[in-house]
């Protein structure tokens, strides 16, 4: 499959990786900065699965030298997708389908009236991983889930086409037939892990030491829940159970991408996350007030400047 990587960063770097030891095509669509980084430092995974390093990584920084795409796989912030509606055009219109991985749901809208339903798949994936000083991926708890399925009925051929591939591969590769959910599920997690170190600035070990914290947690998890379900979806108390466990079955020293960009004083995705499920929550006319104390204790740090 000839595959294109649109954010070559922590996550998309990562997978690219992974499919293209599996044989895959892979190509890399980056911008100035990071073909410069790559081409000085290289391309590494340096994982707890297994290393991997590029001989050769296929960089590419213009969209019209890329031939036939079958996927792309969209890995940029959330607050960098509109920049990235311009390589997507074309790309789709030569065939791809898009299967974007952003933490969050307003983006899946975003996509679909800009490319068409058919162009878009629903994506979601579990892992924790960073770039170091060099641009190499450091991939540290062995979680590396990639979830995708069909929007709509007519991705459903593709969808299984892609899960033989991604069987092929070192991930835990995912074709969910109702991803919708699970990406409302992810949300769900993501929202309450992301928020709670973020606006704590502590890692997972402090959430599960500490009572109060726990239960802000959960909190959290019950009104996404109530988001989700208002949007269609049919999540329920197990939910939230399992979305808790998997929080507690985190390292200690784990913590959230949003949480590590913050450390790191780079801009945070909290509106695309927190700001998403409040717009989201006054559309739906709920009340998810613990989330929006969250989104305002990080809002400061939005920028990557450090508040006075
Ligand atoms: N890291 C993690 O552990 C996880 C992250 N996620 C989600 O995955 C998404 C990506 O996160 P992550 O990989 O951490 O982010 P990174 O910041 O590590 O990577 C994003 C990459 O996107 C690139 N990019 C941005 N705009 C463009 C563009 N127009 N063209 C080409 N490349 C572009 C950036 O390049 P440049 O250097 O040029 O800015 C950067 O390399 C986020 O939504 C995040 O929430 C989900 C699960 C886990
Ligand atoms: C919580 C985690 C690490 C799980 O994949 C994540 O999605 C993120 O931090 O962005």
């Amino acid at each position: 499959m000839n595959i294109v990587v649109i954010g070559a960063g922590a996550l998309g770097a990562y997978f690219g990786a992974r499919l293209q030891e599996a044989g895959q095509s892979v190509q890399f669509l980056v911008r100035e900065r990071r073909a410069k980084e790559i081409k000085e430092n290289g391309l590494k995974v340096h994982s707890v699965n297994g290393d991997y390093t590029f001989d050769h990584p296929r960089v590419v920084q213009t969209v019209e030298k890329i031939e036939n795409p079958d996927l792309v796989i969209l890995a940029v912030k959330g607050y960098h997708l509109t920049d990235t509606l311009p390589l997507l055009y074309p790309l789709v219109d030569k065939g791809a389908k898009v299967l974007p991985v952003l933490n969050g749901m307003e983006h899946i809208t975003i996509l679909q009236s800009e490319l068409g339903k058919d162009a878009v798949l629903g994506g979601a994936a579990y892992i924790i991983s960073t770039l170091d000083e060099k641009g190499h991926v450091v991939h540290s708890s062995e979680m590396d889930t990639l979830l995708f399925g069909p929007l709509c009925k007519s991705q459903e051929p593709f969808c299984e086409e892609l899960q033989s591939i991604v069987s092929t591969a070192n991930i835990d590769g995912k074709n969910i037939p109702t991803i919708e959910e699970e990406m409302w599920r992810k949300y769900m997690f993501i929202t309450a892990m992301s928020g709670v170190t973020t606006a704590g600035d502590f890692s997972i070990g402090t959430i599960k030491s500490c009572g109060a914290t726990k239960e802000l947690s959960k909190k959290v998890l019950e009104e996404m829940k109530d988001l989700a379900n208002s949007y269609g979806t049919s999540l329920t108390e197990q939910d939230i159970e399992d979305g808790f466990l998997k929080l507690q079955s985190l390292p200690d020293q784990a913590t959230s991408s949003m949480h590590q960009d913050m450390r790191k004083g780079l801009t945070l995705e909290v509106e695309h996350l927190q700001g998403g499920a409040i717009r989201l929550a006054k559309e739906a006319g709920i009340d998810i007030p613990h989330i929006e104390t969250l989104y305002a204790l990080i809002k400061p740090y939005e920028k990557g400047q450090v508040p006075l």
